[in-house]
């Protein structure tokens, strides 16, 4: 079996969660940031969440969140992760990591060899790094963009924690990307979708079945 692991981030509907499963990915993503076209309220998190079947992790993806946010989602979501993809500080990723009793996921955006220091950092304060593309500038979204960014910069690095390969990955070209990085872990969202926040089973099952060689 491949020790591939597959992140479908940005599920907004029950029949997500059932292509989810059926595909084997083992991370599903539920966006709370009001600005993505995936965003989910807490009643809708709520009910994805309780349909998810044991051994799918469920991960709760968050833009700098305060602690009244956190504090409702986690009151009514059961979640299994926290990410945290905006411009979160190490002390911010600690101090949630201990209040909260969860794993977190800190994302680390990359353009070019200058970012790669904050995955140092990062790693030595988050349970695991989300290795992404770095947003352009006046982007509306810190992720979520279908923008990759060059891998040879990451091409055999390794961290002390666990890490995800996540940006522009797409069904065609999540393999090469799993080849030239090699990791181990993958996360996708734009790239498994028919329209914006809209996605699509059959991308899902192709994407994973890639990822998984
Ligand atoms: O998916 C979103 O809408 C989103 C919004 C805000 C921050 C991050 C978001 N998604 C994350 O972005 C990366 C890459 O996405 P894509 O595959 O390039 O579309 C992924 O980690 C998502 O978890």
């Amino acid at each position: 079996m491949s020790a591939i692991r597959v992140k479908i981030c940005g599920l907004t509907r029950p029949q997500d969660i059932d292509a989810v499963v059926a595909a084997q990915a083992a991370y599903g993503g539920l966006v709370f940031f009001p600005k993505s076209p995936r965003a989910v309220s807490i009643a809708q998190a709520r009910d994805l969440s309780l349909a998810s079947p044991v051994g799918l992790a469920r991960v709760g993806l968050f833009v700098n969140p305060d602690d009244a946010l956190l504090d409702a989602v986690l009151a009514e979501v059961p979640l299994d992760i926290l990410q945290l993809h905006g411009t979160e500080s190490p002390e911010r990723v600690a101090e949630l990591r201990a209040r909260h009793g969860l794993p977190v996921m800190k994302a680390v955006g990359v353009a070019g060899p200058e970012d790669l220091d904050a995955l140092t950092t990062y790693g030595s304060v988050a349970d695991m790094l989300l290795v992404d593309a770095k947003p352009p500038r006046d982007a509306v979204l810190p992720g979520g963009n279908g923008l990759a960014f060059d891998w040879r910069l990451i091409a055999g690095r390794r961290w002390p924690v666990p890490w995800m390969l996540a940006g522009g990955l797409t069904p065609d070209n999540v393999r090469e990307a799993i080849l030239l990085t090699g990791a181990t872990q993958v996360d996708v969202s734009s790239g498994v979708e028919s329209a914006p926040g809209v996605k699509d089973a059959d991308a899902i099952a192709r994407f994973t079945a890639a990822a998984k060689g």
